[in-house]
Formats: structure tokens, C-alpha cells, sequence
């Protein structure tokens, strides 16, 4: 294991922000750029990021009928990034069309294709919130699992998870299914509106590939200060 396994959010709203975090922490080397900072500026953090050899998960979380989605799917794809997100629950038609459209998207802009990762369940959302808001009938981890399954069975890479489903997601999905998590705070962070959380080292123990990081980092006092204390936490070089 080492901290090439730690992905960071750019969850900042401007440009400028984003390469101030990047350029403070120059021992991250997998960002990722989600809604926040690619709805307000677009694509240039990409070209930023690459230029400087990080590696990118576009965190987009696509979630509409097929064709849309696919034509989603193949833009973000021509732009050579490393994970793509869309949720599970856009069902097994979108899914399989999504899988194509990043082999077509890539091709097409001459790229490597992402991994296609879905979401199960967010990790904002609790065992109670999915029963009396959602009024999902399954219990939240085997609800998680049957959204990795349907992911899995339509080929995607692998699957976004909370660190308290991983083991089970691991054990049925197998080795080669990648498995991301976010919800994961040290014992002396902030929960803030993550629900399902563990430690960083009781998510890698239960079968994480990738870690998510974000606001125990960024929004620390001393963001560097907290990324070596991670690191220290894991004993990771
Ligand atoms: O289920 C999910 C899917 C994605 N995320 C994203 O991960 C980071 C977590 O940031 P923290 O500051 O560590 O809470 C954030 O960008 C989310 O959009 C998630 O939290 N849960």
C-alpha cells in the first residue's frame, strides 16, 4: 500500500483555489474533481492537473435514461482521466450503454478509456434515511451490494462504497472489482454530513483499493500537517 491510494477532492468553487490546494500539496498525486469545482469552471483543472502528472477521478455521478448518460459518458471520456463516476441506481440498460460509450468516447479522442465506477449508496445517507425517505424495502448493506452486483454484472470496473460495506462488497465482487471509498474520517476529524464512515486504516483492513480524503485534509488548519498525519496513521512513505 501507499499514498498513490489516497484520492483528494478538489471540492473548492474557482480555479484559482484549486491549483493554490494542489500546488500546497504536491505529495497528492490522485485529485479528484466533482460537481462543485467542474460546474463552476469546467474542464481547465484537467488540463492543470495533467500538466503536472496527477492522476484524475472526475467524479460526475451521471444519473439520467440511457442515451443521455451515454452522451455524457462519451464526452468525459475523451478527457483522458483515470475514474468516472454514475450511480447504480440508473439501472441496468443505462449502465451497459455507459460501459459502451466510454470505449467509444476514448477511442474517439485517442485516450485510454476511465474506469466506470458506479455509486451503491451514498455515504450521507443512513440505514434510517433509506428505509423512511427513500422507502428502500432492503436493508442498506444489501441494498449497496445488489447496486454493486448490477454494476458489476453490466461491466463496469468497479464501485463507489461506504468503508462499512467494503468487506462484503470485496468478498462477493471479488479482487479485481475496484473498490472506492469515501466517507472516511482519522478518529480526530469531523463526521460533518458523511453517516457511514470508518477510519482510514479500517477501510483499507476491510478491502478498500482507494481511499477518498477530502475536508480532514483540505479544510484543515494545516492541510499538510493532516495529510502526514494520515500517512502516519497508515504507516505509508
Ligand atoms: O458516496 C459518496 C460518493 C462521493 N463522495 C464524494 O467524496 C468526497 C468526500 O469528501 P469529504 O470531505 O471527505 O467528506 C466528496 O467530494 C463527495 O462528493 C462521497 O462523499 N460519498
Amino acid at each position: 500500500m501507499n499514498d498513490e491510494k489516497i484520492i483528494v477532492p478538489l471540492d473548492v468553487s474557482d480555479l484559482e483555489s484549486a491549483i493554490a490546494l494542489v500546488d500546497k500539496l504536491p505529495q497528492v498525486t490522485f485529485w479528484k474533481v466533482g460537481l462543485e469545482l467542474f460546474t463552476s469552471t469546467g474542464p481547465a483543472i484537467l488540463d492543470v492537473l495533467k500538466s503536472r502528472q496527477k492522476r484524475i477521478f472526475l467524479d460526475l455521478k451521471f444519473h439520467d435514461i440511457p442515451n443521455t448518460v451515454a452522451g455524457a459518458c462519451r464526452a468525459a471520456a475523451g478527457y483522458g482521466v483515470d475514474l468516472l463516476t454514475i450511480h447504480a441506481t440508473c439501472g441496468k440498460d443505462c449502465l451497459k450503454a455507459a460501459v459502451e460509450a466510454v470505449q467509444v468516447g476514448a477511442e474517439k479522442a485517442g485516450t485510454k478509456p476511465p474506469k466506470l465506477i458506479a455509486i451503491t449508496v451514498l455515504t450521507s445517507i443512513s440505514a434510517r434515511d433509506l428505509a423512511f425517505d427513500l422507502k428502500i424495502p432492503l436493508e442498506l448493506p444489501e441494498f449497496a451490494l445488489e447496486m454493486a452486483l448490477l454494476a458489476k454484472n453490466a461491466g463496469l470496473n468497479g464501485a463507489v462504497c461506504s468503508p462499512q460495506e467494503v468487506a462484503q462488497l470485496r468478498n462477493t465482487c471479488g479482487e479485481n472489482f475496484l473498490l472506492v471509498c469515501p466517507g472516511v474520517r482519522p478518529s480526530w476529524a469531523d463526521k460533518g454530513d458523511q453517516k457511514r464512515s470508518l477510519t482510514p486504516s479500517q477501510a483499507f483492513q476491510a478491502g478498500a483499493d482507494f481511499l477518498v480524503i477530502g475536508r480532514p485534509i483540505t479544510a484543515a488548519a494545516d492541510p499538510v500537517l493532516a495529510w502526514d498525519k494520515i500517512c502516519e496513521e497508515l504507516n505509508l512513505g
